[in-house]
């Protein structure tokens, strides 16, 4: 689990009138990219909240299109095609890689995406490090995109669910790592009486043991094979996660697993499928190519 706040307190902390202040304690800076990004949320939601109450965001939520069903788009392109239904990800850069695709157009590569043959697209609405943004969700509903769409956000408080179903959001990612399972079983109520659908994240074997013990109604889950800890990425490390007794218990209750990060080509697609998973997740090998609606068929092997 990564330190939700940092342990001493912000980073710089004014101290008497001069403007002098008190440099991080050395113990107190963020470990990896993930804590960076998840102790920057707090600043940024409070900054959200004083710009549009929660008030203001369910009078939103009320008026916006009511939710698609993501999880069942992603069922019933399994079933179509014997392959794992694709979440196609709309994703300008990341702080792995850098800036994916200089000439970026959310709505543009939505639609090739949906074109392609995609069943649900995952939209990156983080703006400091991934360059997203929640508004892509709201314009990609507005273009008339059909797919389903998660909000591919560090989800730390409710507010953040409100703020994604507000903008036409239909499912949101919640991140293991990032939650213990009481924020979990809070966040997953929240989003269930919003009429979000969640993915649950997960990276590690024991994460997914604590995971499973979670009401997960309505839920699916994913194995992220990116370790946000260093950005290495190992397919491996989803079928190490679903041979083990808690990946097997995933099987037997039938929940359905997103393999996650590192999806270059159909011999992956076929790897994560043999482990177990009946969709994937994938951002950069689609969204770097000129062509996303190419690239999505050539993924799935369509012609
Ligand atoms: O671009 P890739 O390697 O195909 O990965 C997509 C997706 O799995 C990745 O963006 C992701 C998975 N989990 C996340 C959590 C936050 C931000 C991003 C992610």
């Amino acid at each position: 689990m990564i330190r939700r706040r940092p342990p001493e307190g912000k980073a710089r902390q004014p101290c008497g009138i001069v403007g002098f202040e008190v440099p991080m304690a050395e113990t107190s800076k963020a470990r990896n990219i993930l804590e960076e990004i998840v102790w920057f949320k707090a600043e940024e939601i409070a900054d959200m909240r004083n710009r549009q109450s929660i008030q203001q965001l369910s009078i939103l939520v009320g008026r916006a299109p009511p939710p698609r069903d993501f999880i069942g788009a992603l069922r019933a392109a399994m079933q179509r095609m014997g392959k794992p239904g694709l979440i196609a990800e709309v994703k300008k850069a990341s702080p792995s890689r850098g800036v994916l695709q200089p000439d970026f157009d959310a709505v543009r590569i939505a639609q090739a995406y949906e074109a392609g043959g995609a069943a649900c697209l995952s939209v990156l609405t983080d703006a400091r490090y991934f360059q997203g943004s929640f508004q892509f969700l709201a314009d990609i509903r507005a273009a008339g995109v059909a797919c389903p769409l998660l909000a591919k956000e560090f989800i730390v408080e409710a507010y953040q669910l409100f703020k994604a179903r507000a903008m036409g959001a239909d499912a949101a990612l919640l991140i293991a790592a990032v939650l213990p399972n009481t924020d979990l079983a809070y966040l997953l109520k929240s989003a269930a009486k919003l009429g979000l659908q969640i993915i649950v994240e997960v990276h590690t074997i024991a994460e997914l043991e604590r995971v499973l013990r979670l009401d997960l109604g309505n839920a699916m889950l994913g194995i992220n094979n990116r370790n946000l800890e260093d950005f290495t990425v190992d397919l491996g490390n989803t079928r190490t996660i679903m041979e083990s007794a808690a990946g097997k218990e995933v099987l037997q209750r039938g929940l359905l697993m997103a393999g996650e990060s590192g999806i270059f080509a159909p011999v992956d697609v076929d790897f994560v499928q043999k482990a177990g998973c009946g969709a994937i997740l994938v951002g950069e090998s689609l969204v770097k190519t000129g062509d996303p609606a190419a690239a999505v068929r050539q993924l799935l092997s369509l012609s």
